[in-house]
């Protein structure tokens, strides 16, 4: 059974959205009061419903620019707006975290003592939507992804591949424009990240959500529609 409630509000609050979710303007970041010069001057547009992967070998800035690109931190230089919105003023950064955008990362990073259901709660606290609406949607998303009969298992018990799982479900939840995924199948064999990496793309595909994926892995590039290469501060198209 389907149930789904309606899309969230649209960013910007009044107007059209804009075409591009992620607009980034000749960015630049260093670290180390600059002898560590990692992003120079990039320049990228992410289109709605798009999936593009940043690759690139260790160390290239992958994660550096996901963070930049997610509000997560802020350029020296240069100018990105997410949604048409600028993540460097805190208020605006906080309303896109927390409604619009949503994060895998590597280390699933939940929290090991409470259930799926309970990890998958917590991204709408901040929303006081109604505690039915809230496990509707998590049940839903975890139907999505194979897990209904796992909801009430604490994470700790659940292996690396459903860990993973609940992981794309808790960014879900908020049913967010965009979805930032730094390496999110990492962790995984090679299998498991195959059936994780797919599961990602199919179900933010469903959802109409644009994907931004770091990996220094170049089977996944191939599941995305574009593919930049991070190569000395730069990001080319592959
Ligand atoms: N907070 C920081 N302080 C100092 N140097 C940093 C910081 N964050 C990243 N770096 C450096 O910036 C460079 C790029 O790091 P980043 O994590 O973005 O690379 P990556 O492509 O994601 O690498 P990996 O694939 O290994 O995760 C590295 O040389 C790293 O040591």
């Amino acid at each position: 059974m389907n149930t789904e409630e309606p899309r969230l509000g649209s960013v910007p609050a009044a107007g059209e959205k804009p075409s591009s979710v992620i607009v980034a303007r000749d960015v630049w970041k260093s670290f180390d009061h600059g002898r560590t010069p990692v992003i120079q001057g990039v320049n990228l547009e992410i289109g709605r419903g798009e999936m593009v992967a940043l690759w690139g070998s260790s160390g290239s800035g992958k994660s550096t620019l996901l963070h930049l690109l997610s509000g997560l931190d802020r350029p020296d230089r240069g100018e990105i707006t997410i949604l048409g919105l600028d993540p460097s003023r805190e208020e605006t950064r906080l309303r896109l975290c927390r409604r619009h955008v949503g994060f895998v990362f590597q280390l699933h990073n939940l929290i090991p003592d409470l259930t799926m259901l309970e990890n998958l709660r917590i991204p709408c606290f901040s929303e006081r939507r109604p505690a039915r609406e809230v496990d509707a949607r998590a049940r839903y998303l975890a139907e999505k992804v194979g897990l209904s009969h796992r909801l009430t298992s604490r994470i700790q018990n659940l292996s690396g591949g459903e860990r993973q799982r609940t992981a794309i479900c808790r960014a879900l939840m908020n049913r967010p424009e965009v979805i930032f995924a730094d390496e999110p199948t990492g962790s995984l064999d090679e299998r498991t990240a195959d059936v994780v990496f797919n599961l990602l793309l199919r179900l933010v595909s469903e959802e109409g959500a644009s994907v931004i994926l770091a990996t220094h892995d170049q089977r996944f590039t191939k599941g995305c529609h574009r593919s930049l290469h991070i190569h000395q501060g730069k990001a080319l198209p592959l």
